[in-house]
């Protein structure tokens, strides 16, 4: 029998930038970033099973990019990665070089992010026993979310390509959003989302359900990191309601988001085993993880009258620190500001599903420190998530609020109109959190340093040591209040230590 083979390609990746100094530098000085685009795309290709010649940082200087380029272009390789310098810049040097040693085929996109990608082939010139081919050459977009999302959405199924497959294009699933997403009006958009599968994906079906990653600038990495799937958005310009069942690119292994609530791969394969798939288990840890459940509690977000801030932005600050905290978030809801509905998901939460921590938080749709305890747990008459969790709670956990407080008494003394609630019901953390998006995360923040020790400690570990103690003269300074103060009365001087060693 005789079985066709392919090489793997070869793929050389090379970052462009004044800017940009090796992502291991210590310090930075004025206008310097760390070059995270390379060792972003040489690993993407290395999960792609490709090989990889990494290039380097090329400064904006047409001659060294010239000499870098034509040194790669006889190495052998298949296909050039390079990123930055590919818009309007007068010193973007890259699509020139690409027009001058080949063919630029295109060199913008209509997609967000995305919209400077350049594509070239370059005939590539023979050079001791390398042989002449062709060379695919992309030229990627510096911002490093335009890169990685163009990295998947163009350079992987080239990479298939080359390498024999055939069916080389992108895997999509259908995915209903969980919370309401604006689509953009002009460019369609590629939303980064973590997608579950569920046994009830809100239509009273098992399916996929999509969460977003939070605010998708194209300069904040956070949104990629924990996504495993890119939602295609068409550009309506108008809100896609929680619900709306969109087309999702898989762009990771699904199985590394699992959940307990899940059968991923059997969602893809089969309907027949889809139907196997059971909620969250209770009581079970997730390879040995705790398990968070995050609750956003808007009338406006329940409706889908406005987009959810807080919840992916606290999703995304737990799971980025999942090493830290030993933690992951496996469940999410949104509820309007009603007791009722509050108390049964979060009781569900605590008796049936066994979470361990439920994180949640009333929601204020705008970003504005005066606002801080609108959303739930201030002092209108609509403020009454605390209610709902002392209702539920068997014991207090008044240090956690402290530590919310004096983390949010930094940012505005009317932190001090909170009446947030925290404390334990059975094996179970409840903690109420400030609805705006950037309160909650700098709280989840604050909490992070004791919140394993607090959640072994909940399960009866006895052997959990307790952590560091930092000895006084190393500490932060405590009088943080008193700093808040200050700071709002204009008058702010450097507090010191205000312990006695
Ligand atoms: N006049 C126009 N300006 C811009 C347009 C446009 O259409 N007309 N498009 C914008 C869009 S959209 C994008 S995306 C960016 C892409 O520009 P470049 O590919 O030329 O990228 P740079 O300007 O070099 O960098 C953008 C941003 O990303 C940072 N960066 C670059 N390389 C790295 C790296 N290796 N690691 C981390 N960060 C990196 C760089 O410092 C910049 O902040 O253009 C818009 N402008
Ligand atoms: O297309 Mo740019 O990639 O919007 O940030």
């Amino acid at each position: 029998m005789m079985v066709k083979v392919y090489p793997m390609p070869t793929i050389a990746v090379l970052s462009t930038g004044d800017e940009l100094v090796e992502p291991t530098t210590g310090g930075l000085n004025r206008g310097e970033i760390r070059d995270s685009n390379r060792a972003m795309l040489l690993a993407a290709a290395i999960q792609q099973q490709c090989k990889i010649l990494d290039l380097g940082i090329a400064r904006d200087d047409k001659e060294e990019l010239e000499r870098v380029l034509d040194r790669a272009f006889s190495a052998g390789i298949h296909i050039l990665l390079t990123s930055g310098g590919v818009s309007m810049g007068d010193r973007d040097f890259v699509k020139p070089l690409l027009e001058n040693r080949g063919t630029v085929h295109f060199n913008k996109v209509c997609i967000k992010p995305g919209k400077p990608l350049t594509f070239a082939e370059i005939q590539s010139k023979p050079a001791g026993n390398i042989a002449p081919g062709k060379i695919l050459a992309f030229g990627l977009p510096g911002n490093p979310v335009s890169c990685l999302v163009c990295f998947h959405l163009f350079v992987v199924p080239a990479i298939r390509l080359l390498a024999g497959c055939a069916n080389p294009q992108l895997l999509r699933v259908q995915a209903c959003l969980h919370q309401p997403i604006k689509a953009d009006p002009v460019r369609p958009e590629y939303h980064r989302a973590i997608i579950r599968w569920k046994a009830n994906d809100g239509s009273g079906n098992p399916g996929f359900v999509a969460e977003s990653t939070g605010h998708q600038m194209s300069s904040r990495l956070l949104s990629m990191k924990s996504a495993n799937a890119l939602l295609e958005l068409p550009a309506t310009g108008s809100v896609l309601p929680a619900g709306t069942s969109v087309s999702a690119i898989i762009i990771s292994d699904l199985t590394s988001t699992s959940s307990s609530e899940i059968g991923l791969s059997s969602g893809l394969t089969s309907s027949a085993q889809r139907n196997t798939c059971r909620e969250t288990i209770a009581g079970e840890t997730l390879n040995g993880e705790f398990r968070v459940a995050v609750l956003t509690v808007s009338d406006t977000v329940a409706s889908g009258a406005g987009p959810d801030r807080s919840g992916p932005r606290a999703v995304s600050v737990v799971n980025s620190s999942s090493e830290k905290l030993g933690a992951r978030v496996v469940s999410t809801a949104v509820v309007p500001d009603d007791v009722s509905k509050i108390k049964a998901v979060v009781q569900k939460w605590c008796d049936t599903d066994r979470m361990d921590l439920i994180l949640y938080l009333g929601l204020f749709p705008f970003s504005n420190v005066i606002s801080f305890n609108e959303g739930g747990t201030g002092f209108t008459p609509r403020d009454v998530t605390p209610e709902a969790t002392k209702e539920l709670i068997e014991k207090e956990t008044p240090g956690l609020l402290y530590v919310m407080m004096q983390e949010s008494l930094k940012v505005t003394p009317f932190a001090m109109l909170s009446r947030s609630a925290a404390g334990i019901r059975g094996s179970t953390l409840i903690i109420n959190m400030p609805g705006n998006p950037n309160a909650a995360a700098e709280c989840v923040e604050a909490l992070l340093p004791a919140l394993k020790h607090a959640l072994k400690q909940i399960k009866g570990d006895k052997r959990e040591k307790h952590p560091r103690h930092i000895p006084h003269a190393q500490a932060e300074p405590v009088d943080t209040w008193e700093r808040s103060h200050k700071l709002a009365s204009g008058n702010l001087t450097e507090p010191s230590c205000s312990c006695s060693h």
